[in-house]
């Protein structure tokens, strides 16, 4: 998962699109890059690290221009090293820099058109650097000295048949203005937001809302999967549906873990979807368990605070924050290894003791994915005196991998795989574990926006939405991005 933002501003848009992407850097944690545009020089800063630790006050000093880009990277193609780090950049036709949020299916089919029949050189194993030359290539076919509107829809309508997967993008073209464009599914989030200035309006496309709410602009609309929008310098906005079959297929997971829950994604509060979510899991418990013994529901920060809330209101027990979290840590899950995942979790969360001793505890999660962190939680809650350690998840068990843009490529690193839910339990060491029914998880999304009938839900069910999602590519991918694989990896790709 990674954020992407764009502004066409009034004045110089360096501090915006900085502090749009620390509102989006829970979405990646590896790399940040912005770039801007000042007449026809494009300015540019991205390496590995958070957004405070890439941007000095020497680079925003440089990023000098009314329109820009950034981006905020959590890879899932490729090596994690700044070579990767976005945007990318290519300079022909007319200078275009490009952010990309999401997984490419069919990458390895792109790569060769592009080497054999576009001439073009990729000089990253990215995904994301293989879109934009397909986006600068269509372009490049028109010919058009000045593109137009309907040039750059033309060429996002050659981008649609070529490439497959989740790609919600923005791209900056010199002189021109930026798009923003979303895949046919609309597999990953992409929002865009106005505000009035003295000097007249601004624009601003982002992963999520909040960096619009944050930042004082006004929440127009999502933008559609298939439709790509293109804001001009001089505030003109142009869009159009460039997809032959669009069909609206977000990923629920970002419901689940991704999104921060003051976001609203497709028109579905993320708050109040994670508060049903918790109301549908407590019924399954009462459901299941009528004469429970739980006497306190603590949730684990940060992910599942929201629906903790609700599960502890629907069981009428007590809801204690019996888990401190480390601030200045990061999110585990989307780290890179194991190792340091798993030691990240007992630097992230400590437990207050007297919340847990001689108490029937409900820890509630937001998910299990490896199982580092429920497994660590447990030991610290028998540590912390608990007398019953009960554990609840939020959403499904994760069984299979992601290809959308969630790196999880490889099933057997998921503790649900393959395993009965009582053996995950042993595995985790609790003394019962429950998780959501996937048909209550859809509904407390969808009861957000009946408009939207189908969600991308792959990691717990296996179907995934674009068709070349075979064996062969989850082998392939498992083979290329397991964690043992990633851990040799060197980064051959800055040449
Ligand atoms: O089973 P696992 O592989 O451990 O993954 C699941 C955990 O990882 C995430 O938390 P994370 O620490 O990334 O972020 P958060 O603070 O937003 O909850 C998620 O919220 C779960 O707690
Ligand atoms: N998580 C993402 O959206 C990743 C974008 C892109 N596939 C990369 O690896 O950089
Ligand atoms: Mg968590």
């Amino acid at each position: 998962m990674c954020g992407i933002i764009g502004v066409v501003g009034k004045s110089d848009v360096n501090l915006q699109l900085y502090d749009g992407l620390t509102l989006l850097q829970h979405r990646g944690q590896d790399a940040a890059g912005i770039v801007t545009c000042d007449d026809d020089r494009l300015n540019q800063q991205k390496a590995n690290g958070l957004v405070r630790d890439v941007f000095r006050a020497r680079h925003m000093e440089r990023l000098k221009g009314n329109f820009g880009i950034g981006h905020v990277r959590y890879p899932t193609a490729g090596s994690s090293g700044p070579a990767l780090a976005q945007p990318f950049y290519v300079n022909s036709p007319y200078g275009i820099a490009m952010a990309h949020n999401g997984n490419l299916t069919n990458m390895r089919e792109v790569v060769d058109e592009i080497f054999q029949q576009d001439l073009r050189h990729i000089n990253t194993d990215s995904d994301s650097e293989v879109l934009l030359n397909v986006f600068a290539h269509e372009l490049h076919k028109l010919h058009k000295l000045q593109p137009k509107a309907d040039d750059i829809f033309t060429a996002m309508r050659g981008v649609h048949k070529r490439v497959r997967g989740a790609y919600a993008c923005v791209a900056l073209i010199v002189g021109y203005g930026i798009v923003a464009f979303r895949d046919p599914n609309g597999i990953r989030p992409l929002v865009y937001g106005k505000r009035e200035t003295e000097k007249g309006t601004e624009y601003m496309v982002a992963s999520e809302s909040v960096a619009l709410d944050v930042l004082g602009y006004t929440l127009v609309r999502d933008v559609a999967p298939g439709e790509a929008i293109y804001i001009e310098l001089d505030g003109t906005v142009h869009s159009e549906q460039c997809a032959g079959d669009p069909y609206l297929t977000p990923c629920i997971f970002e419901h689940v873990y991704f999104a921060r829950p003051d976001s609203i994604m497709d028109g579905v509060s993320v708050h109040k979807a994670r508060l049903r979510q918790g109301e549908h899991l407590a019924d399954k418990i009462l459901r299941l368990c009528p004469d429970h013994d739980v006497d306190v529901v603590i949730p684990i920060p940060d992910s599942a605070r929201t629906a903790g809330q609700t599960v502890a209101h629907r069981l009428g027990v007590k809801f204690r924050e019996g888990m401190v979290k480390n601030r200045y840590i990061g999110r585990t899950f989307i780290m890179p290894g194991q190792r340091q995942r798993k030691k990240s979790v007992r630097q992230k969360l400590n437990a207050i003791e007297l919340e847990f001793r001689g108490k029937n505890v409900l820890l509630v999660d937001d998910s299990i994915v490896r199982g580092t962190t429920c497994k660590q939680i447990i030991q610290m809650a028998r540590d912390a005196g608990a007398a019953k350690v009960y554990f609840a998840s939020a959403a499904p068990a994760v069984k299979y991998p992601n290809v959308y843009g969630i790196d999880m490529p490889s099933a057997n690193e998921l503790v649900a795989h393959g395993r009965t839910t009582e053996e995950i339990c042993a595995e985790i060491g609790a003394d019962w574990l429950i998780y959501q029914d996937l048909e209550d998880l859809v509904l407390s999304s969808s009861s957000g926006n009946q408009k939207i009938d189908r969600f991308d839900c792959s990691v717990f069910d296996g179907n995934y939405i674009t068709r070349d999602v075979d064996d062969q590519y989850l082998d392939d991918l498992h083979t290329a991005r397991n964690d043992e694989a990633k851990r040799k990896k060197v980064d051959t790709s800055a040449l």
